[in-house]
């Protein structure tokens, strides 16, 4: 199996220098000053464990992929931009390989099944920053990273199991999941903290408000009927493969959403974190009121372009009312 890489960031730059590290066929979909500087440099791996670089082939867009049925595609960029990345690969002539959508939320999947009929969705547990063009940084350890993988609505089926074979050695712990959706809603209760963290900084307390945007949440996903699984810090596989912890020289910035605020990048994914707690509130008429401020305050952080750790807790405290 060829693993396609869209979108080596955070989570897809570590995903593929462990393929290329592991002797596995690998090829990037990048963009921008990342395509530059892999092309130039090659992706620097850095870990609690190790620092290393990697050559990586890289191209940058679909239609430059002469695709083949052994070709498995990785959706590994941020929600807002999946859209446009989904037309390319229609337009560039994928139709029946595998589609992996490993990517938060729960959106990702729905729509790349409207194009695709072989779509499976995968939990990500990797503490991962992309912050430099040609660096990223994976802060656990002694695995990288844990999958959850299932085909999209249920089940599991052959890609899934020659995805969990690829990553276990790659030195991920991956596992086929039936009910991959389950988890995917459980890590979703994890991400509606990604704009708090964002806009508090790394380490600041939120007086509570995590826990105030699971619990809507809770109630939003009892309503609609939704089943959850945990896969949070209780978590029992957790235990001696996923220990986040310090990478020399590389001070976590608290996820995702941070990251992108401060690289700049003009978006964020909270409509789609969030913003499905928020949708299924008003789909099912529980009130929403603390997520729904955070959509808000995301918005805000974009126009006024602020940068992590721009609020306190009393700021969003005097949002949400
Ligand atoms: N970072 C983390 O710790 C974790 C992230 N996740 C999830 O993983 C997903 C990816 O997040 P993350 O890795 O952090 O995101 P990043 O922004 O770090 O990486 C995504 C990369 O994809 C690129 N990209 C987007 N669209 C295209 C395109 N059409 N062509 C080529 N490149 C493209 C982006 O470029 P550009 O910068 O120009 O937009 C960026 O380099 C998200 O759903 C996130 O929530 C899950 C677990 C942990
Ligand atoms: C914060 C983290 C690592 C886990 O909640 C994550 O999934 C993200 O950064 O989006």
């Amino acid at each position: 199996m060829r693993f396609i890489v869209y979108g080596v960031g955070a989570v897809g730059g570590v995903v593929a220098a462990a393929l290329a590290r592991s002797g596995q066929e690998v090829l990037g979909i990048a963009r921008g000053a990342q395509l530059e500087a892999i092309r130039a440099h090659g992706l620097r791996l850095k870990t609690p464990e190790i620092d290393e670089t990697h050559s990586l082939d890289c191209v940058g867009a679909p239609a430059e992929i002469a695709f083949g049925p052994d070709d498995a595609i990785l959706m590994c960029m941020k929600t807002q931009h999946a859209e446009a990345a989904l037309d390319a690969l229609v337009a560039a002539g994928v139709r029946d390989q595998p589609v992996f959508c490993l990517q938060n939320g729960v959106e990702n999947e729905r729509r790349a099944l409207r194009r695709f009929a072989n779509v499976h969705g995968v939990t990500v547990l990797l503490p991962s920053t992309f912050l430099e063009p040609g660096k990223v940084v994976c802060h656990a350890r002694p695995r990288f990273g844990i999958f959850d993988v299932g085909r999209y609505p249920g089940g599991t089926d052959a890609a899934d199991a020659a995805f969990c074979a690829a990553m276990n050695r790659a030195n991920f712990a991956a596992y086929p999941q039936p009910e991959v959706m389950q988890s995917k809603y459980g890590k979703l209760l994890m991400n509606l903290g990604n704009i708090v963290m964002a806009s508090l900084g790394p380490g600041a307390g939120d007086g509570g408000l995590h826990e105030r945007l699971k619990t809507e949440a809770q109630a939003v996903l009892t309503a609609a009927g939704i089943a959850v699984t945990d896969v949070g810090r209780d978590d029992p596989r957790r235990a001696g493969i996923l220990d986040v912890t310090d990478v020399p020289g590389e001070a976590p910035l608290g996820g995702s959403t941070a990251q992108s605020l401060q690289r700049g990048t003009g978006s964020v994914e909270t409509d789609f974190l969030n913003g499905e707690i928020v949708l299924l509130g008003r789909l099912h008429g529980i009130p929403t009121p603390a997520n729904a401020a955070m959509l808000d305050l995301a918005a805000r952080m974009l126009r006024e372009d602020l940068r992590p750790g721009a609020l306190t807790a009393a700021d969003l405290r005097a949002l949400i009312g």
